[in-house]
Parts: C-alpha cells; sequence; structure tokens
C-alpha cells in the first residue's frame, strides 16, 4: 500500500483563514482583535524561526503580535515580572514562553506564573488536568492540532490501537490524554520502552516525538497503519526530516503526515486557534 499524505499545511491554511474570517467578523462587531505575546529568552537558533512563523501567522490572521525577545541575559524575576503585566493586560488574551529557555530560568515557575485562562500553549498544570479529567479549556497546540488533522481527514480514533512514542509535557503526554478521551486504546512508550519496534507494530495509529531523526523504522509500520510524525530535525545539510524513516513507512501506511509540511504547520495553527478561544469565547471561572 502507497500511503496518502495529511496534508499539515493545507489544513492548517484552511483553518488559519477560517480564524482570519472570524476575527474580521468580530472587528466588525466592535470586538479586540485576539492579541497574541510570544516571550522568547536569548537567541536559540532554531527558536527564531518558530517565533518568526508564529508572528507571521499572527499578521496574516489579523493578530494582534505583542510579542518580546529578552537578552539571555534577563533573569528569572525579570521574566516572571514581564508575565504579570502581560496577564493584567486586556489586550493581550495569549501569552506563550518558546522553549527552551536558557539554563539560568526555570521553565516550570514561569509557566505556573502565565495565567491558566491565558496559557494558550496549554502547559500550565491547570490545563493540563482540565485535559486529564475530560474537562478541556486550553489543549496544547501539537497534540490538538493532530487531532483537528485527523478529524478534518475523516478518520475515526474510537477502538484504534495507538501508540505514542515519546512521553513530554509537550507532546507525548498530552496526545496520550487526546486520543484516550477519542476512545481509542493508547500505549505511550519512551526512553525505557524495551521492544519499540514490537510496540510500534501493533499499532493502528502511531504518533512519533522523540527527536532523533529516522529513529522508527519503516518496516515497522503495520500495513495499513496512519503515522504521525512530530519530529522536526535539522540535518547538516540544512533540510529539516522526521523521527519515521519516511520512504520506507510511506509503502505500508495508510496515511502519513510528511517533514515539513505536517504536523508543525498544524501547530502555529491551533496555537491561533487558542488564541481567539481566549479572546471570544473563553469563559474564564477563575480569578
Ligand atoms: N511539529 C511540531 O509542531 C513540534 C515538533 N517537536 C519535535 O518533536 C520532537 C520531540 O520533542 P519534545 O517532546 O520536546 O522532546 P523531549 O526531548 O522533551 O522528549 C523526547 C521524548 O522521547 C523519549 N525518547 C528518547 N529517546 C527515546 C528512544 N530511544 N525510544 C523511545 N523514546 C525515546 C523521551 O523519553 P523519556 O521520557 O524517558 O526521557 C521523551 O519522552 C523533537 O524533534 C521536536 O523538535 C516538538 C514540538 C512541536
Ligand atoms: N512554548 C513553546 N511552544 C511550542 O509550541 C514550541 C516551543 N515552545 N518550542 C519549540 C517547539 C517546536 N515547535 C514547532 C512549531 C512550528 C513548526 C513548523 O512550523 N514547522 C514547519 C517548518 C518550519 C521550518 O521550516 O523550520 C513544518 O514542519 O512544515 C515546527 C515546530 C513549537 N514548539
Ligand atoms: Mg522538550
Amino acid at each position: 500500500m502507497t500511503a496518502k499524505i495529511l496534508d499539515g499545511k493545507a489544513i492548517a491554511e484552511e483553518l488559519r483563514n477560517s480564524i482570519k474570517d472570524e476575527v474580521e467578523r468580530q472587528v466588525a462587531q466592535g470586538n479586540k482583535r485576539p492579541g497574541l505575546a510570544v516571550i522568547m529568552v536569548g537567541e536559540d537558533p532554531a527558536s527564531q524561526v518558530y517565533v518568526r512563523n508564529k508572528k507571521l501567522a499572527c499578521e496574516k490572521a489579523g493578530f494582534k503580535d505583542v510579542s518580546e525577545v529578552l537578552p539571555a541575559s534577563t533573569s528569572q524575576e525579570e521574566v516572571l515580572a514581564l508575565i504579570d503585566k502581560l496577564n493584567a493586560d486586556d489586550d493581550v488574551h495569549g501569552i506563550i514562553v518558546q522553549l527552551p529557555v536558557p539554563d539560568h530560568i526555570n521553565p516550570e515557575e514561569i509557566i505556573e506564573r502565565i495565567h491558566p485562562c491565558k496559557d494558550v500553549d496549554g502547559f500550565h498544570p491547570y490545563n493540563v488536568g482540565r485535559l486529564a479529567t475530560r474537562m478541556p479549556q486550553l489543549m496544547p497546540c501539537t497534540p490538538h492540532g493532530v487531532m483537528t488533522m485527523l478529524a478534518k481527514t475523516g478518520i475515526p480514533l474510537r477502538g484504534l490501537n495507538a501508540v505514542v512514542v515519546g512521553a513530554s509535557n509537550i507532546v507525548g503526554v498530552p496526545m496520550m490524554l487526546e486520543l484516550l478521551n477519542e476512545r481509542a486504546t493508547v500505549t505511550i512508550c519512551h526512553s525505557a520502552t524495551k521492544d519499540l519496534a514490537e510496540q510500534v507494530g501493533r499499532a493502528d495509529l502511531v504518533v512519533v516525538g522523540v527527536g532523533i531523526p529516522n529513529m522508527v523504522k519503516g518496516d515497522w509500520i503495520k500495513d495499513g497503519a496512519i503515522v504521525i510524525d512530530v519530529g522536526i530535525n535539522r540535518m547538516d545539510d540544512g533540510k529539516l526530516c522526521g523521527d519515521v524513516e519516511y520512504d520506507v513507512a510511506k509503502e505500508k501506511a495508510s496515511w502519513i503526515t510528511p517533514v515539513p509540511g505536517g504536523v508543525g504547520p498544524m501547530t502555529i495553527a491551533t496555537l491561533l486557534e487558542n488564541t481567539m478561544k481566549v479572546a471570544y469565547q473563553l469563559d474564564c471561572k477563575l480569578k
């Protein structure tokens, strides 16, 4: 079987266009444009690309971009003070702190300082707890973007054997929770998993987010499985590659995401979606 391509780039563009239309409708009714603050501490080269993509997507969708780039020498207290200011600013609906942060910054304390109703990355323990108790509020952009891509393609998840490879707070764990909430039977694998090939080989749906190029071999994939590759690895020649051995896997899978052009663009579109939700829908019950 040769896989059909899950075209994240096209689905994300469609989503961003519908977000843009909704923003213009809201603005015509006298409401504010959604405001997104992306805080970047230091100049991690990979982060610069993502921050640039986010700013561009913001502008194209008619959002207000209130991003801040802080020098790498910025202290923990200074970042916390900036978050306090943005939490109190009615023009700012979403706040994210680009990860990774420099070593002297404690990311957990920063994430917990963001008001849960402005936490458009969905990383605050409050939002993680809401997702884990099946009362989702703001969901992490990468896994939720994967769910949107599957839903828009009409792929049903109920009862599928889903295997998630990678168990980070950003990707694997919220992916596991989202799939569980759709009643897939979920297995999650990580660095201590004994026989990864065997686990992947049982999967009707496999989602991989590890950060090792081509680590999931194409011949592990079950015939007809759905393959979602979250990995983004920059190779020596400057090209991007995923965590799945794409050329082999695509001959076994029924659906597969490319890298680039798969999950990455969905992450950014979902960030806009979350920010718009805060601006126009979310009824925040917290002080
Ligand atoms: N497309 C997108 O929008 C996004 C892409 N990414 C990409 O996804 C990848 C993962 O990112 P992130 O989650 O932040 O990475 P982390 O480094 O935070 O987590 C990696 C996970 O992979 C697990 N792991 C490491 N080695 C193995 C192994 N040999 N076998 C099985 N599991 C293993 C780790 O296990 P353990 O828990 O035991 O340490 C950990 O759970 C990266 O390539 C990143 O660039 C990330 C975010 C968004
Ligand atoms: N607080 C925080 N939230 C994040 O969501 C977050 C983060 N920190 N740190 C880094 C990771 C990574 N990430 C990506 C976003 C977009 C693309 C993306 O647009 N990818 C394009 C290509 C981009 C390119 O050309 O480099 C694609 O796959 O087609 C990829 C990866 C979000 N992350
Ligand atoms: Mg990480």
